[in-house]
């Protein structure tokens, strides 16, 4: 069944890769269709070859202007709509019809403490009115994206007060700017956060509320509601649970962070796996040099290869950030080109590890929740949480009592999900191979990068525990050589969808320095500069559902908001 499918995957163009593609011990579509099923990888082959010829989604060489980005972004989200590629049987029609949102929860002075936030929803019961205020600077809602210059409506978070009494913080839908004119409503007042690292085509924005009223309907009520006068009703025991409930909706945004970090991480791989098969330096000889992925101090980038995605998003975009890192030095200076790609995957990174929560604060949480897990042993509470993941912690004394007693590279077993997954997937024996190689090297990085808390916690007392990990990292790494490609291969994308100068899938990488001294440049810089924001703007544009806005926000306002950043990955 796995063979019929082959034929659906196509060939890439023949090239220098070639000499490494042949060595292969397994056939690279076979290893992609147990990374994706048939149907997906027609129906992206079917997006990206539509996306491709639409002029929306055409790569620049040079950098367009802040404000030429946030345009382009606009048309790529009207280009989506207008192909409807979302079968009706997926997706529900609002979200089809989805327009850009904002969501503002962060403010000047409180970004990770959100408990603290001080903007005020003041309940009126004679208008029947939430007022919303900012009541100094300090207050401001910050950094929300499409708020700048695009959104027309959005999710509020404010201190509920209810006679003078305050409840808490609670989400409202607030409208923005008028869905046709799309003017600003008297009462705010918005700016632009100006330039960013990344993400430049999205409108990150500033907003001070000068007591605007918005109807008593507009206050997000899944757990929560104010009646119409004034009386605070939920059905949930304390106010701790209506401010986690209401936060809750944050880890769906996480999810897509995850998700965003390890498709980042695929691009820098194929990249610089393509580059270090093609780029030859040194070698036995004068005439006869090698490429990069024959020398053994470039293999070891190859150790974070395949970075199995954990649910934290700590460590999936630490991880990230140190292995997009690890390719671009990998692929030495030409690694530094704008044109590599490297730049870009690394600055968009590299916010994902402050939004949808900071890294080093989400961490603490998850310790204080393990603390707590520990402290109900402590007190003869066995674990048992739904998902079973600190289960292990009821053995607690047992497992401290084990000692690492591996002597050879055979003795590790780690990683047993991976496994479990691999032997459920895998028909064929050569991907099947391929995987466990992969597996086990990442497994072996891993506790390479730990190691010291391996003898910390006296696992291990010995020393050559270092030099068996080393060397098996080693030799995994040469046995991988000859399969690297492949693997890249199998994960890869369309080249105009990488859009790298080092990772093309024919291995070509002359024309690197071509593309940065291009005679057109001027004439394009022309073009573009004379391109306005807006221009052409109708008013057709944003015409937002004036119904359901509730059902639409409480279920995609993250989808939305991370979608204008996925569309940003693309161009
Ligand atoms: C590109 C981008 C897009 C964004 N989009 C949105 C959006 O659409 N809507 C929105 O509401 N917000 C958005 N944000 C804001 C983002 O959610 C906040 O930046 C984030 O929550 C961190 O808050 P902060 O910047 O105030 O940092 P702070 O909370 O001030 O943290 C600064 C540093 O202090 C550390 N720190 C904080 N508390 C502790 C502690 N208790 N112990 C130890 N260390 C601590 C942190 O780890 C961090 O290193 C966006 C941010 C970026 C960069």
């Amino acid at each position: 069944m796995q063979s019929s499918h082959t034929a659906l995957i196509k060939d890439f163009p023949p090239g220098p890769l070639d000499f490494y593609r042949k060595q292969a011990t397994f056939d690279w579509k076979k290893l992609k269709l147990v990374f994706e099923d048939p149907q997906r990888i027609k129906t992206k082959d079917y997006v990206w070859s539509i996306l491709e010829k639409d002029d929306a989604f055409k790569r620049y060489d040079v950098e367009p202007s802040p404000e030429e980005q946030k345009r382009i972004a606009e048309l790529q989200l009207l280009s989506f709509r207008k192909y409807d590629f979302l079968p009706d049987n997926i997706l529900s029609i609002p979200v089809k019809q989805w327009k850009p949102a904002a969501f503002m929860l962060t403010e000047i002075a409180h970004g990770s403490n959100i408990k603290n936030i001080k903007t005020t929803a003041t309940y009126n019961e004679e208008t029947q009115d939430f007022i919303l205020h900012t009541p100094d600077f300090q207050a401001a809602k910050c950094w929300s994206g499409n708020l700048g210059l695009s959104c027309t409506i959005g999710v509020v978070f404010a201190q509920l007060y209810i006679k003078k009494v305050c409840y808490g913080l609670h989400a409202f839908l607030v409208p923005i700017r008028h869905p046709d004119t799309h003017e600003l409503y008297p009462g705010l007042t918005i700016k632009d956060v100006g330039l960013k690292l990344g993400f430049n085509g999205v409108d990150n924005g500033v907003i001070l509320f000068h007591n605007y009223g918005i109807p008593r309907s507009n206050l997000l009520n899944k757990f929560a509601d104010v009646t119409a006068n004034g009386e605070y009703v939920t059905k949930l025991s304390s106010r701790g649970k209506v401010f986690a409930s209401t936060i809750g909706n944050l880890s769906t945004g996480r999810v897509t962070v995850v998700q965003q970090g390890s498709e980042f991480l695929t691009y820098a791989v194929i990249i610089a796996i393509r580059y270090a098969a093609v780029r030859k330096q040194f070698g036995v000889n004068k005439n006869e040099e090698l490429a990069l992925i024959e020398h053994q101090l470039h293999e070891s980038f190859r150790t974070e290869m395949h970075v199995i995605l954990s649910a934290a998003k700590p460590l999936t975009t630490w991880s990230c950030q140190d292995a997009i890192q690890e390719c671009r030095e990998a692929c030495g200076g030409h690694g530094f080109l704008k044109a590599s790609g490297f730049g870009y995957l690394r600055n968009t990174n590299d916010a994902s590890i402050t939004y949808e929560g900071d890294n080093n604060v989400l961490l603490q949480q998850t310790s204080r929740w393990l603390l707590k897990q520990w402290d109900n042993l402590k007190h003869g509470i066995p674990v048992d949480t739904p998902l079973n993941t600190c289960n292990f912690l009821n053995d607690h004394s047992a497992i401290l009592k084990k000692k690492c007693t591996a002597t050879t590279i055979d003795d590790y077993v780690v990683l047993s999900r991976y496994w479990s997954v691999i032997h459920e997937n895998c028909i064929d024996i050569t991907v099947k191979n391929i995987l466990i190689t992969i597996g086990l090297l990442y497994g072996l990085s891993c506790l390479e990068k730990h190691l010291i808390y391996i003898y910390e916690g006296n696992f291990n007392a010995q020393s050559s525990l270092s030099k068996l990990v080393r060397d098996a990292i080693l030799s995994l790494c040469s046995t991988l050589k000859c399969d690297a490609v492949a693997v890249v291969d199998a994960l890869s994308f369309p080249d105009f969808v990488m859009n790298s100068v080092l990772g093309k899938s024919n291995g070509t990488v002359s024309r690197c320095f071509e593309m940065v001294t291009d005679n057109n440049f001027v004439c394009r810089y022309t073009k573009i500069y004379k391109m306005n924001f807006l221009k052409n703007r109708k008013p057709m544009y944003l015409r937002l559902l004036n119904q359901n806005y509730k059902i639409l926000f409480n279920n995609i306002f993250f989808t939305g908001m991370l979608g204008i950043n996925y569309l940003q990955f693309w161009c």
